[in-house]
């Protein structure tokens, strides 16, 4: 079987993608054809303060953006104008079929706002790009987790749950992410409300179970989830997919049990896009430190998987 094309896009080059692209292009050729949106003058330059060769093979693009002195660690407008532009031409080629999927090496999001990106992230784009309701779902076969809501202040996350949003997102989430198994769907407040003592947002998210319920004629949801058990072992045996109703409901327990091994995929989109579960991680960037690439490779193996 022929492998499938892969466009990367290089994230901030202020921080540890290039480093895990270099690293990892021999193991990752292996599964999958891989073009970087990266030029050969950046590429030199973040080669050169890495001290890492270029593989002969290692297949770049010009005229991505501005040419900038790569500054380890530094959150700036310059990285953030390239990595942004680094991403649009990867979904560039995914939009006119010349790549199969994207993964994309990770952004800084205050340095996109720096270059005046109005994106929180690549789903946000992604969305917008598509006017599509992109599902942000990070994990690994042992466990998956959705999030209803993701890059908003926590202040605003009880107003965000509504029924019909809700509905719609559990619908889309069903047919795209194709669960054969109970899906786990946390409530939002203390003890999923405890009978309404504690809030009464569980309300809304039983509504909009029972919705998707009869439109997907499966009953694939659980009833709303006491959070701080859902993750614990026992609870956890049920499951291999979670819906979390805001980014660290989900995400920090994902993180603390399978960081290096979880990726990003964005869901409900016309292209496939996955992407690491980590950050541009400016604390170790460029400094010689031995990175985990699990993440990045999982990401890319997910493409060759599906
Ligand atoms: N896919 C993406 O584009 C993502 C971007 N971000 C963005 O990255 C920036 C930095 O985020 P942080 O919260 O600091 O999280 P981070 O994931 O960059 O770093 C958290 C900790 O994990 C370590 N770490 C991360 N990846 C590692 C790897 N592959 N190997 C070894 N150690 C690793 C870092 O050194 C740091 O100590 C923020 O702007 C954030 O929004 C965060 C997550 C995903
Ligand atoms: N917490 C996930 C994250 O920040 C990555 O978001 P996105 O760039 O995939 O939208």
């Amino acid at each position: 079987m022929s492998r499938k094309k892969v466009a990367i896009s290089v994230g901030d080059l202020n921080g540890i993608g290039i480093q895990l692209a270099l690293e990892n292009h021999t193991t990752i050729s292996k599964e999958v054809e891989v073009v970087y949106c990266i030029d050969r003058n950046m590429l030199e330059q973040a080669a050169k303060k890495l001290n890492l060769p270029i593989p002969a093979d290692f297949q770049t693009m010009e005229d991505i953006a501005e040419h900038f002195e790569i500054e380890p660690g530094v959150v700036s407008k310059e990285s953030g104008a390239y990595a942004y532009a680094s991403f649009v031409r990867a979904v560039e080629l995914a939009r006119n079929k010349e790549i199969d999927a994207i993964t994309t090496l990770p952004i800084h999001k205050k340095a996109w706002e720096l270059a005046g990106v109005a994106y929180k992230g690549h789903t946000d784009a992604l969305r917008d790009f598509f006017d599509a309701e992109a599902i942000m779902m990070l994990g690994s076969p042992k466990m998956y987790v959705a999030l209803f809501t993701e890059h908003i202040p926590l202040k605003e996350v009880a107003g965000s749950i509504n029924e019909k949003a809700l509905t719609r997102f559990l619908i889309d989430f069903y047919r795209t992410a194709k669960p054969s198994t109970e899906v786990g769907v946390l409530g939002l407040n203390p003890h999923a409300g405890d009978d309404g003592v504690l809030g009464t947002e569980e309300r809304i998210i039983e509504k909009a179970i029972e919705n998707a319920h009869k439109e997907l004629g499966t009953e694939i949801f659980s009833a709303p989830l006491v959070p701080d058990v859902a993750f614990t072992p026992r609870v956890r045996a049920n499951y291999t997919h979670y819906i979390a109703m805001y980014h660290d409901q989900g995400l920090a327990p994902l993180k603390a049990l399978y960081f290096d091994e979880g990726i990003n995929v964005s869901l409900n989109l016309p292209i496939l896009r996955t992407s690491v579960d980590h950050g541009t991680a400016f604390d170790i960037a460029y400094k010689g430190v031995e990175l985990s690439s699990l993440s990045y490779l999982n990401a890319v193996k997910y493409i060759s998987d599906n």
